[in-house]
């Protein structure tokens, strides 16, 4: 090799030894520097004089809650009478706000309930807090460990269906402004609550006439609470901790129909593709081709950031420097079903639906694929995506149901709501870290966008990821000591809404 050749190679190699080093540091020192964005405000103790205690009366009244077969089926199929009981129990249960001066109630669309719990101070913007009063069915009852309209309590366990979908957030809040009422004191902010009865079919009936109801009533709030993200103990890997998960925005869906018209026939005469045949292989081509991997893009990217100071070593390296990481977490992202769903729009094939006879040939097939759509896209994207994955015009696609991904909300210390909203949660679960995330299911604040830019979406209890199965499936319980949290939950937030929303410093505001 000729000399200048060696030299050129010594050269190239000594920049990239320097490189490496430079960048090395560079990981050490974001790794040892990297800010902490948690807060400790005063817990919240079952000896303070106005801590809510899960006591006989209160869990009775939730029990009962459970017991209410208030089911939603399909768009528009409910269960009407047991909603109209279920209101009617409602009414009876929480005596001090039904008979409040304070409060004026509307059942809105037949079922749904909207309260307004006056403030005293009518110059302040008001907030709402929502929730659902309606169940989806439950199957296989007979491989629940307790019947799921019993509301039976078992072990420290209360189960049933809506114990965690979510009944207990509907009675929480009741329970808390009951509370708050019954001790003689009014909030000073207007403090809505929206109820929909429809939000397992959509809400097209339920949260969609609330929101026409407020905003013809020229309402808009300072912040909006919903069903959410849970409090996960054991969901973020290389994290110990719980991690509080607050969703700040909210994937679009996309529901779609696809259909295939053929020649059937005799079974002993098949032709050489079938209507069945040319849908399977649609549906499996798409089941091949995931959607691009966005991470990097969305909230759940800042999620990690918020708890990156406690992770373990190799965790925290890889989160204190995603300029360089970024792809690594993308792949390992996308190796687990929860967090491949935060990281990209996603493909469900959730019907499929062909043939009537053992020897008949089927001139029909159809399937259902249900997309949730991660923020950074749209049901364009997502539709242009498919058409070109699936490529055969004897596919005949038509759009079910659809809705854009939500808006993203405003977090971290320039939000007031949310930096109130993050400090209530620690008081409650005083050991868990708070982030926040996207919420991957579909809630009724799709109606609500027009009413605040600052909606969350949060579930006041903790989970493990044995517990995620519970939502929708067997199972569903939730243990005496998370409802009671759930009711001071509330109670607090509604306590702390009185002070002024405004940006306060914190022990990391430097870096925050
Ligand atoms: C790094 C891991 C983080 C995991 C975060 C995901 C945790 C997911 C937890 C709960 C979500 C469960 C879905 C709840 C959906 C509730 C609303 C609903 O049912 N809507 C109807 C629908 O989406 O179809
Ligand atoms: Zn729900
Ligand atoms: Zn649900």
């Amino acid at each position: 090799m000729a000399r200048g050749t060696q030299r050129l190679i010594f050269v190239a190699l000594k920049v990239l030894a320097v490189a490496l080093a430079l960048v090395l540091m560079v990981v050490i020192i974001r790794t040892a520097t990297f800010p902490s964005y948690q807060t400790s405000p005063p817990e919240c103790k079952p000896t303070d004089p106005d801590f809510i205690p899960a006591d006989q009366d209160r869990l009775a009244r939730f029990t009962s809650a459970i017991r209410f077969r208030t089911v939603s089926y399909e768009r528009g199929v409910g269960t009407p009478q047991e909603l109209s009981r279920f209101i009617q129990f409602i009414r009876e249960s929480f005596p001090t706000i039904h008979g409040s001066p304070l409060v004026r109630r509307q059942v809105v669309g037949n079922y749904s309930l909207l309260y307004r719990v006056a403030g005293s101070d009518a110059s302040l913007q008001p907030y709402m807090l929502a929730s659902h009063l309606d169940v989806v069915p439950a199957t296989e009852e007979a491989n629940w460990e307790a019947p799921p309209f019993s509301g039976q309590l078992k072990d420290g366990y209360i189960y049933g269906r809506g114990t965690i979908d979510i009944k207990h957030t509907l009675m929480g809040c009741l329970e808390a402004v009951e509370f708050l009422l019954s001790r003689g004191r009014q909030p000073k902010r207007t403090l809505y609550l929206a109820f929909g009865h429809d939000e397992e079919t959509g809400g097209h009936f339920g949260a969609k006439v609330i929101a026409d109801v407020l905003t013809q009533q020229g309402e808009k709030m300072a912040f909006i609470l919903d069903e959410g993200t849970p409090v996960g103990d054991g969901l973020l890997p290389g994290v110990s901790k719980q991690v509080a998960l607050i969703s700040v925005a909210e994937k679009g869906g996309l529901q779609l129909r696809l259909e295939v018209d053929e020649e059937g026939g005799h079974a002993s005469i098949p032709r050489s593709e079938s209507a069945i045949g040319i849908l399977s292989k649609a549906i499996s081509k798409l089941e091949d081709s995931p959607h691009p991997n966005m991470f990097g893009t969305g909230p759940e990217t800042r999620m990690l950031e918020y708890v990156a100071t406690e992770m373990t070593l190799p965790y925290r390296m890889l989160t204190s420097n995603l300029w360089l990481f970024s792809p690594l977490v993308a792949w390992v992202y996308s190796r687990k079903p929860q967090t491949n769903a935060l990281a990209r729009t996603t493909t469900a094939l959730t019907r499929f639906n062909a043939g009537v006879k053992d020897n008949v040939i089927s001139p029909r097939a159809t399937a259902v694929i249900d997309h949730r759509i991660h923020p950074t896209s749209s049901v364009e994207e997502v539709m242009e995506f498919d058409l070109k994955v699936v490529n055969d015009p004897r596919v005949k696609f038509s759009v079910i149901n659809s809705r854009q991904p939500s808006p993203t909300s405003p977090y971290g210390k320039d939000s007031p709501t949310y930096m109130l909203l993050q400090e209530t949660i620690q008081q409650i679960f005083p050991d868990a870290l708070v982030a926040p995330t996207t919420m991957v299911g579909n809630t009724d604040t799709l109606y609500y966008w027009n009413l605040s830019s600052a909606i969350y979406r949060f579930n006041p209890c903790v989970m493990t990821s044995s517990d995620l199965p519970r939502f929708h499936g067997v199972n569903e319980r939730i243990s005496v000591k998370s409802y009671e949290r759930a009711m001071n939950f509330y109670y607090h937030l509604i306590v702390n809404m009185d002070e002024p929303l405004i940006l306060k410093r914190y022990r990391h505001e430097d870096d925050l």
